[in-house]
């Protein structure tokens, strides 16, 4: 399936509508005309790649996940849908970013009211951090972007109300994750099955970007109940640029919108009978609203009509909504 591609290089008149279609009936669509060329994206992989497969278990584990999403995760720590695979990827988050030099690790700790708890920083990504700032600053203002021609389209008043609810250096549950899904699986106890990396799901947060890789297609959509699409590779029209950000809206900005817009289940799957000859990286940008906004229904009409009968009274913070989430996923130890 191709998905809509929107081009926010074009004039916004011309764009609006599509993704506000996008966003209400398929919750994903392909951004083109963004900030990243192909160069800066491949060596952002290659990175992806020498850390995962340059890097002991031994190291890798002195950095294990913990609850402020920061860390490593191994290659069946995380479960997606328990109740019907096992995943098998392992991955690195990021978190507790500042967003307005792309430092991680560095805003105050918002939950170490909680969780007394610091991961440092891996050395090889230290050494490193000034392509990963470099990268994590643009994906957090193509975002922040992307967030603000929705609420144009949308008709909210005041078309500042997300950006002022995505400030770049105040704290916020945001995280930034590299992924390796290997090529081979090995028998997990004869459970279910065996072509999945990443089980079924819906994400958590608000708006989720993710790079797309010619040639390392596995993602997959559920338009309709038990049936599962491909995303299809698209180019960009861009010559130079990386091709089209995958974008998708995750479930706290389902909830946030009254269900206005659609949060879609997905998955990582290698099909058998496809021609794949290494293991599959990803990298992932979860946009999370800061800490403390309140997720009282956005204020325009589309959500209004929509939730006549939900209560207006909720007062659920962003941070609250998405350690919820992710506590139910991870068994943090
Ligand atoms: O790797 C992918 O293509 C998808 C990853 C994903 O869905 C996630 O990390 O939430
Ligand atoms: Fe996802």
């Amino acid at each position: 399936m191709k998905l809509s591609v929107i081009d926010i290089s074009e004039p916004e008149e011309r764009i609006l509508q599509p993704l506000l279609e996008a966003a209400m009936k398929q919750g994903f669509l392909l951004v083109d005309g963004h900030a990243f060329t192909q160069t800066e994206v491949d060596e952002l992989f290659t990175m992806c790649k020498e850390f995962f497969t340059g890097t002991t278990q031994e190291e890798k584990l002195k950095y294990p996940i913990d609850q402020r999403n920061f860390g490593y995760s191994s290659l069946t720590a995380e479960n997606l849908n328990p109740n019907q695979s096992i995943d098998y990827k392992e991955s690195f988050n990021f978190s507790q970013i500042n967003f307005a030099n792309g430092i991680v690790n560095q805003t105050p700790n918002y939950v170490l009211n909680q969780f007394d708890y610091t991961n440092p920083v891996p050395p090889f990504f230290t050494e490193r951090m000034e392509i990963l700032s470099q990268i994590i600053v643009k994906l957090h203002a193509q975002a922040r972007h992307i967030i603000k021609l929705l609420s144009m389209a949308m008709g909210i008043e005041d078309v500042n109300f997300f950006l002022k609810r995505f400030e770049p250096s105040v704290p916020s549950p945001s995280t930034f994750r590299i992924l390796r899904y290997p090529l081979m699986r090995p028998d997990l106890s004869g459970k279910t099955d065996p072509h999945v990396r990443a089980g079924a799901h819906t994400d958590y947060g608000a708006l989720t970007l993710l790079f797309q890789k010619e040639g390392e297609e596995g993602l997959q959509l559920q338009l309709d109940e038990n049936r599962w699409t491909d995303v299809e590779f698209i180019p960009t029209k861009h010559k130079g640029l990386a091709p089209p950000l995958v974008v998708n809206f995750g479930d706290m900005l389902s909830y946030w919108t009254n269900n206005v817009l659609k949060s879609t289940l997905h998955r990582v799957r290698f099909e058998p009978g496809q021609t794949r000859h290494s293991d599959r990286y990803s990298v992932v940008f979860f946009f999370e609203p800061t800490a403390t906004t309140k997720l009282v229904p956005v204020p325009c009409q589309l959500v209004q009509d929509q939730g006549a009968e939900t209560s207006t009274e909720r007062e659920l913070t962003s941070l609250e909504y998405l350690s919820s989430r992710l506590n139910a996923t991870y068994d943090y130890t």
